[in-house]
């Protein structure tokens, strides 16, 4: 009987038609980037400190000691190796462990800096950037996480002391889920209603001290905690997300972030000239990091799945022979590619989001806040689009990788446990895409008054061609035409964004419209940010591309990406009058074709990724394909496995034989 051997992976790498190192700087996004990302993985690799393989099997206490420990290694090496911001984001990101260092840097900082003034800033980053002290964000609380105008804690101005009161004034007021907030952090910013003069004045972040810088206590007021272990083994478990209460806590009355807003010694609120959605800005900022890392989890499972299934063999041999690799499928194929294709169409989008992320601060800046609805809806919807894609696609990854994929030493239970709150927080995927649906119905109506719509939905100004347009594929190979691929798609975006303008009007309110028709809505925000992933998409295989063959390769993958989608929706396409049956039918005919054309580059496309073994932290998705030697040798490492006859043998198991035996004497 011949077994599936270690060469499996060698005969892919050598049927690669493309130069898989030029796809490496692709991926990566330039060639500084890919020296940095690549030196900064093997620096985590090769450190024992960096240790991964055992979290699964740790309690509490333990995998959380362990996070802290990881974290001090982790500024100890950026110190000690003099890195640079790029650097150490990066060596901290391949430690791969949700740990206070996050919160600190990616949402604590951000936020002084968004949201501070000038003398705010300089008092406080100094002393967060030297880690004299570790904050947090807190914005959510046990009653209201969603809707943040709903918040209840309060920061209640004092003329008399010239202080703000931070009151938690029920159960549900209590923030609770902030990472970083349960164990670790000193200082936090908290999201409060402001009250000056007996009125409100909306929902304002506000620097709080929670511990004492000398022995870590709470001070006085503060009732502080973890909130409790969270969906699966290791995971976010690392984290210390948690819950506090404030009892009438007094802040000096500069500790307000005041750049939108200012509160004055004797408690006048004066709102700068800036829409108040300002103060969301930190969220804004996350979500599109949260984008630009999707494509990083997507392509881990994705080049673990793939591996495997290069390796792993069933049934297709007479005789006993050699079986047929499970990537031959198929159905295999039509599951994976195009989950591959997505992790290069998210990496691209990410990209992009970056730049509109940049161009959006550069005009804030100025003063020019036109372009920040569109910042807001791409941030939101993208997210949203990214997450869920993503966290269905580790678990089918799970999948595709048959029983062997439900083993912790697969990498993939822990990879979907740790990303799928990725759906939740930075806002709920759901209620993101009525933020983005909200956005495309004002731009309708707009567009029904006479005004050119711009950025990512300048498509719409096409409005005419959009509503009449019927597809001209007439072939297969007509479904490789980008401009037949982007007019359905935009077409569908259109005509349904357009049917719900249209619905929203037959009500009496457009409140009542909009919480009505809210699962079309939903569905007419995917289709607006499919238009841009794969308008980015076709955008990026239309440049110059170096490197042998990788061009080709990328448009095989932006076909497969637009067409699967094209199946997957394809009840919408058909309603919306965008395609007929017959050329749904073509463009699932093309899709097979495409697979086919992936199928021997499949292995090298994910080895452009470029990742460790230590940070794919899986037996079925190492690089030389060893797979059955390294589960067993993991199996064998499990605690369970220390000793041959098992705890607990004496008291339950030899009892029950007893009785067994007594029994069949009877
Ligand atoms: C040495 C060592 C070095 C180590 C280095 C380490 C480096 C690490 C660095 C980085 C790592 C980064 C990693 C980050 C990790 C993240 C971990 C996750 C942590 C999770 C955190 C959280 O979850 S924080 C809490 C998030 N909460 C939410 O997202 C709440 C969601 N809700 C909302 O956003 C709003 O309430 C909602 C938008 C839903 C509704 O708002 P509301 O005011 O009620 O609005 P509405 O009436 O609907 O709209 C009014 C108006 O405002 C517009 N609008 C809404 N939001 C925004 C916005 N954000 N920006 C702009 N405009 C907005 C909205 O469209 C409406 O407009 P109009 O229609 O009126 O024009
Ligand atoms: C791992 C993790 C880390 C987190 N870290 C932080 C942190 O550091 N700081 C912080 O402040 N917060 C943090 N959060 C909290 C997070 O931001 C919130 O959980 C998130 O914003 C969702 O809010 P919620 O929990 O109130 O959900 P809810 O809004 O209660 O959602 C429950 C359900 O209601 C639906 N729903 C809600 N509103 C609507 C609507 N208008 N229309 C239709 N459906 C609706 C949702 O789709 C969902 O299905 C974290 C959460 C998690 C899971």
């Amino acid at each position: 009987m011949v077994v599936a051997s270690v060469d499996n992976l060698a005969d892919e790498r050598s049927k690669a038609q493309f130069d898989v190192g030029a796809m490496k700087i692709v991926w990566a996004g330039s060639k500084h980037v890919f020296d940095v990302t690549d030196r900064m993985a093997r620096i985590v690799a090769s450190d024992p400190e960096f240790r991964k393989d055992n979290r699964t099997t740790l309690g509490r206490k333990e995998l959380f000691k362990n996070t802290l420990r990881k974290m001090a290694h982790v500024v100890k090496r950026a110190n000690e190796l003099r890195l640079t911001e790029e650097e150490a984001s990066k060596l901290r990101f391949f430690v791969d462990e949700p740990g206070y260092l996050d919160l600190h840097w990616g949402m604590f900082v951000p936020a002084i800096k968004g949201q501070g003034t000038e003398e705010q800033q300089e008092k406080w980053l100094p002393l967060a950037s030297r880690m004299e002290i570790i904050g947090c964000y807190a914005q959510t609380e046990l009653g209201h996480g969603s809707n943040v105008q709903g918040l209840e804690t309060t920061a209640t101005f004092d003329p008399k002391t010239d202080e703000f009161i931070i009151h938690s004034p029920s159960l549900t007021s209590y923030k609770w889920w902030p990472g970083g907030l349960g164990k670790v952090s000193t200082h936090v910013v908290v999201y409060a209603r402001l009250v000056s003069g007996g009125q409100e004045h909306g929902i304002y972040g506000f620097i709080v001290q929670l511990r004492s810088l000398d022995d870590h206590t709470p001070l006085p007021g503060i009732i502080i905690g973890d909130i409790g272990t969270k969906f699966g083994s290791g995971a976010y478990n690392t984290m210390d997300n948690g819950f506090v209460c404030f009892n009438r806590v007094r802040i000096p009355r500069n500790h307000m972030l005041m750049r939108f807003c200012q509160v004055t010694r004797e408690g006048n609120v004066c709102l700068s000239d800036v829409p108040k959605q300002m103060v969301y800005g930190t969220m804004v900022y996350v979500r599109q990091t949260i984008v630009s890392d999707a494509s990083w989890a997507l392509s881990r499972a994705v080049c673990i799945a793939v591996r495997y299934s290069a390796i792993r063999r069933q049934f297709g041999s007479q005789d006993r022979g050699i079986e047929t690799q499970v990537l031959d499928y198929k159905t295999q194929q039509s599951r994976l590619f195009p989950l591959l294709a997505s992790a290069y169409a998210f990496r691209f989008v990410g990209e992009w989001l970056k730049w509109l992320y940049a161009d959006v601060t550069e005009r804030l800046q100025a003063n020019d806040f036109s372009t920040l609805p569109e910042a807001h809806a791409c941030t939101a919807g993208l997210k949203s689009l990214t997450t869920s894609v993503t966290a269905d696609a580790i678990e089918e990854c799970r999948k595709l990788c048959g029983g062997h994929g439900y083993l912790c030493s697969s990498g993939l239970p822990e990879l979907f446990a740790v990303y799928v709150p990725a759906c939740t927080y930075e806002g709920d995927n759901v209620v993101l895409l009525l933020q983005v649906a909200r956005f495309l119905v004002k731009t309708v109506s707009r567009l029904a008054a006479g005004k050119k719509p711009v950025g990512t939905t300048t498509y719409m100004g096409n409005a005419e061609h959009l509503m009449q347009c019927k597809s001209s594929a007439s072939s297969p190979e007509d479904w490789l035409k980008p401009s037949v691929v982007l007019e359905a798609f935009e077409a569908r975006a259109f005509r349904l964004a357009v049917a719900c303008a249209r619905d929203i009007s037959k009500f009496s309110t457009p409140e009542a419209g909009f919480a009505e028709l809210s699962i079309d809505l939903v569905e007419a925000a995917i289709a607006h940010c499919e238009v841009i992933v794969v308008s980015r998409f076709i955008e990026k295989v239309q440049q110059d591309i170096p490197g042998d063959g990788v061009k080709e390769q990328l448009q095989i993958l932006c076909f497969i990406y637009a067409l699967h989608l094209i199946h997957k929706h394809s009840g919408e396409f058909l309603s919306t009058g965008c395609i007929t049956p017959e050329q749904a039918t073509l463009a699932n005919e093309q899709l097979r074709t495409l697979y086919g054309q992936v199928r021997p580059n499949a292995v090298s496309l994910v080895d452009a990724f470029n990742y460790t073994d230590h940070y794919l932290g899986s037996a079925l998705g190492r690089y030389d394909g060893n797979v059955y030697a390294t589960l067993y040798a993991q199996a064998l490492r499990d605690p369970l496995n220390d000793t041959v006859v098992p705890d607990g043998y004496e008291e339950f198991i030899r009892p029950v034989l007893k009785q067994t035996m007594r029994l069949s004497r009877l």
